[in-house]
């Protein structure tokens, strides 16, 4: 049997006397996608440096394709794993074109076929009437689908792939700043990569977004995981509530749409 393509196992993480993480285990398989929820301060950002090797294991394992992930050559690495994090506070006087193409450093392949990989992201973040905007001028909402640009472009082996298995795009709050008609377009855009095998580890706030374009959903609470399950199972209003120390509702939409959950505050008969 092959090796799981990710495999973080019983892995924990210690800064001086702060324990950040504390025995979490799971594999992400290609074409999966794992959404991580929990408050602020659960360990969510932590996890996923962790994730990438940007962070080192205190205890236990991560592991990719069955080799130990901070054993692995960066660059053979960054062909594999592309991370978006959280906040880039770029400065730069660079052009959006230029920042997506950072994406291709590990590839190396600028001066021709990553050309089109650059050309095709962005594309497919609707950046390419912005190309020329330089990053610091750009709206909140645009920087951010410049970065996730980047990102594909590391991500990508090379234009028009039709098989990302083996690939894994990280994501730490990726739709935060956009608006809801780019929301939406992320959430077609993930799942068209899962359907091309490519494997996501995402972190989101919004649990209605995460949920809507998660296979999986992974609980964090104190640095622990508090459950890891199918989405719909993991839908139920009292684990929700745990996770947040918030009473939370569920509704089910009877039109086929997907459950939506809110804060119990908000009940029309509360
Ligand atoms: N390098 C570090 N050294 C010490 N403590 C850290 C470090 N990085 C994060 N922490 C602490 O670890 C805890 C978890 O941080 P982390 O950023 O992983 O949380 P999070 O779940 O992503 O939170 P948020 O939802 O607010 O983004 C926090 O209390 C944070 O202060």
């Amino acid at each position: 049997m092959s090796p799981p393509l990710l495999d973080v196992h019983n892995a924990g993480l210690r800064f001086a006397a702060s324990t950040l993480l504390s025995e979490i285990s799971f594999s992400l398989g290609s074409g999966e996608v794992i959404g991580i929820a929990g408050s602020n301060g659960a360990g969510k950002s932590s996890l996923l440096r962790l994730a990438c090797a940007e962070y080192s294991c205190s205890s236990g394992s991560v592991s990719l394709d069955g080799t130990d992930i901070g054993s692995i050559e960066p660059r053979t690495r960054a062909k594999r794993i592309a991370v978006l994090p959280q906040s880039m506070g770029l400065q730069f006087d660079f052009t959006v074109r230029q920042v997506s193409e950072l994406g291709r450093s590990p590839h190396g392949d600028l001066g021709g076929a990553g050309s089109q990989v650059v050309d095709q992201v962005l594309d497919s973040c609707e950046l390419t009437s912005l190309a020329h905007r330089l990053y610091p001028s750009l709206s909140g909402g645009e920087k951010q689908r410049t970065q996730f640009a980047r990102v594909l472009a590391q991500l990508l082996p090379k234009a028009c792939s039709s098989d990302l298995s083996g690939q894994i795009l990280i994501l730490d709050e990726p739709t935060s700043a956009m608006d809801v008609r780019h929301q939406e377009r992320f959430l077609r855009l993930v799942a068209k990569l899962r359907d091309l095998g490519c494997a996501v580890l995402l972190v989101m706030h919004d649990i209605n977004l995460l949920s809507r374009c998660s296979d999986r959903l992974l609980y964090l609470k104190h640095g622990r995981m508090l459950s890891l399950g199918p989405t719909a199972e993991q839908l139920n209003e009292q684990a929700l509530s745990e996770l947040y120390e918030y009473p939370l509702r569920i509704r089910s939409m009877s039109d086929g749409t997907p459950p939506f959950v809110y804060p119990a505050s908000h009940a029309p008969n509360a």
